[in-house]
């Protein structure tokens, strides 16, 4: 009969029926039980590459977005010179956490003159200062200044007290010039010596041998890392996150970590969507990004003091510099002249070449006979889109817990960086660290989540462009 159905065929059907749902519900469940949580994480700084690193290591799949066409971001060991030399980051403190994963490489340790900060207990031995005309300022005239700054306190607090009680000292000539000269480090140290190595610091590496690049690249073995992928806007849903690039290609996740500098977070060339808390937008304007370049000299042959620091004083902390002398940790023959502040923004407006005669002028108005460098090699780190400044540092008169909202996670949204480290701000040690701290967080917030998630996975990866979605994700 038409329209009627056999009971045979009825059973036929209910079989199929039973046997599709059941082969439906395996085929979720085993996706449930293999598939795992996602994460992208941005920047591939010490930060993003620890983040990532954590998160590999706990069997989320993490893709690892970066802007340049190398990894490391402030740490950068350049080889051209024949020899390993850094750019950014000068070295570690040995009580940190960085240093076991130095220690497991056993990279060389060089051991520094001081226990303390260079700025408040540096043996000044190390140090060799000279006024303009190239005549060495006396070590009495300096042992007497640090003693008066021996006291752990703020640096403007020791150069009123060192006034009031010692008003002969109130700094004329050659003293005023020293202090100059301790102001201008301060500057290059801002929001790092004081903080960071002013309690730890006992021992640093330097690039020794061969350069930081052996550590970034032992934490970044096995990673998904798409180099050349510049971030330009992240879509926060509470089901999971989208990230497009420069190209518009998108990646879709469960969480994301942004690691990017302090600085290109103030330049808002990452847009969010929705837009970042109040109490978030105003940690990032507030915080400071401070500049300090190297402009590296390799010279034929070593005819300097053999001390740490070569020190210019001048008139104006603006004038001052200084020196890092590298061939008393690497054996060769290399200056490193560092300005930091304004001079710093001043001297990344010139081409490189006129940036390496300024600091060769600077280094023949201390040492006359001084003769020129057969290589150079000069910095941008204010400049450079992909840092737009060298470490961040808190302002004054701003409210002190401002590296703490920084680093505080919006949603599924978690922040890495040495901007976001209250023990360590601006140093590679802090990035480390808040790169495993946000690790953490995203992996309790996502698993947290997961739990509670309907029968969907997560789609980790380039979102395709397609009319028909295979894919679903949580978005
Ligand atoms: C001259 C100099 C000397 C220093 N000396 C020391 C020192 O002696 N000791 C010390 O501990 N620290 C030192 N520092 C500081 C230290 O280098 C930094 O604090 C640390 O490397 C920062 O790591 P990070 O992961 O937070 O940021 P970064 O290393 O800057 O990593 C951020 C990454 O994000 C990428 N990125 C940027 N924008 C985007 C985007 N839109 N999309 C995708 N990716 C993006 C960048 O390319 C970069 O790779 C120094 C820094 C400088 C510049």
């Amino acid at each position: 009969m038409s329209g009627l159905v056999s009971s045979d065929a009825l059973n036929k059907y209910f079989l199929l029926s039973v046997t599709l749902i059941l082969s439906l519900c395996y085929s979720t469940l085993e996706r449930r039980s293999t598939a795992s949580p996602s994460v992208i994480v941005i920047g591939a700084g010490f930060a993003g590459i620890a983040a990532a690193r954590a998160l590999h290591d706990a069997a989320f799949q993490v893709i690892l977005l970066e802007s340049r066409d190398r990894i490391g971001g402030r740490v950068h060991t350049d080889y051209s010179f024949g020899f390993p030399v850094d750019l950014g980051y000068n070295g570690v403190c040995k009580d940190n956490p960085l240093a076991p994963v130095i220690g497991r490489l056993g990279l060389p340790l060089y051991r520094t003159s001081g226990d303390n900060s260079v700025l408040y207990d540096h043996d000044l031995e190390s140090y060799a200062l000279f006024d303009m005309e190239g005549n060495q300022v006396s070590q009495d005239l300096t042992d007497h200044i640090r003693q008066e700054f021996s006291e752990d306190m703020s640096i403007q607090r020791a150069i009123s007290i060192v006034f009031e009680r010692r008003p002969d000292l109130r700094l004329e000539g050659l003293g005023h010039k020293v202090l100059q000269w301790y102001l201008c480090r301060m500057e290059g140290c801002i929001g790092f010596c004081s903080s960071t190595c002013g309690r730890v610091a006992s021992w640093w590496a330097w690039p020794n041998g061969p350069g930081y690049l052996p550590v970034v690249n032992t934490l970044a073995k096995g990673l998904d890392i798409r180099l050349g992928h510049r971030v330009t806007k992240i879509v926060r849903r509470y089901n999971g996150v989208k990230v497009t690039v420069e190209d518009g290609r998108t990646f879709l996740a469960d969480a994301a970590v942004v690691a990017v500098p302090l600085g290109v977070l103030k330049s808002n060339c990452i847009k969010f969507e929705p837009r970042l808390p109040e109490w978030k937008e105003s940690a990032i304007n507030d915080l400071g990004v401070g500049i300090e370049n190297k402009i590296i000299l390799h010279f034929e042959k070593v005819f300097w003091p053999n001390v740490e620091f070569l020190g210019v004083v001048a008139e104006t902390s603006y004038e001052c510099s200084y020196f890092l002398n590298l061939h008393k940790a690497t054996g060769h023959a290399v200056l490193v002249y560092m300005p930091a502040g304004q001079l710093a923004r001043d001297i990344e407006k010139m081409s490189d070449e006129v940036a390496a005669n300024f600091a060769f002028t600077q280094l023949k108005r201390i040492l006359p006979n001084a003769s020129a460098p057969i290589q150079y090699l000069v910095s941008h780190w204010g400049t450079d889109k992909n840092s737009l400044g060298s470490y961040s540092y808190d302002t004054v008169g701003k409210p002190h817990d401002l590296y703490e909202r920084l680093r505080v996670p919006v949603d599924n949204l978690f922040f890495a960086g040495e901007a976001t480290s209250t023990d360590y701000p601006g140093s590679v040690h802090g990035a480390y660290s808040t790169g495993l701290m946000a690790a953490e967080d995203c992996k309790m917030r996502v698993l947290e989540r997961y739990g509670e998630l309907d029968l969907f996975q997560p789609v980790m990866g380039e979102e395709v462009p397609i009319s028909v979605p295979l894919l679903i994700s949580r978005m």
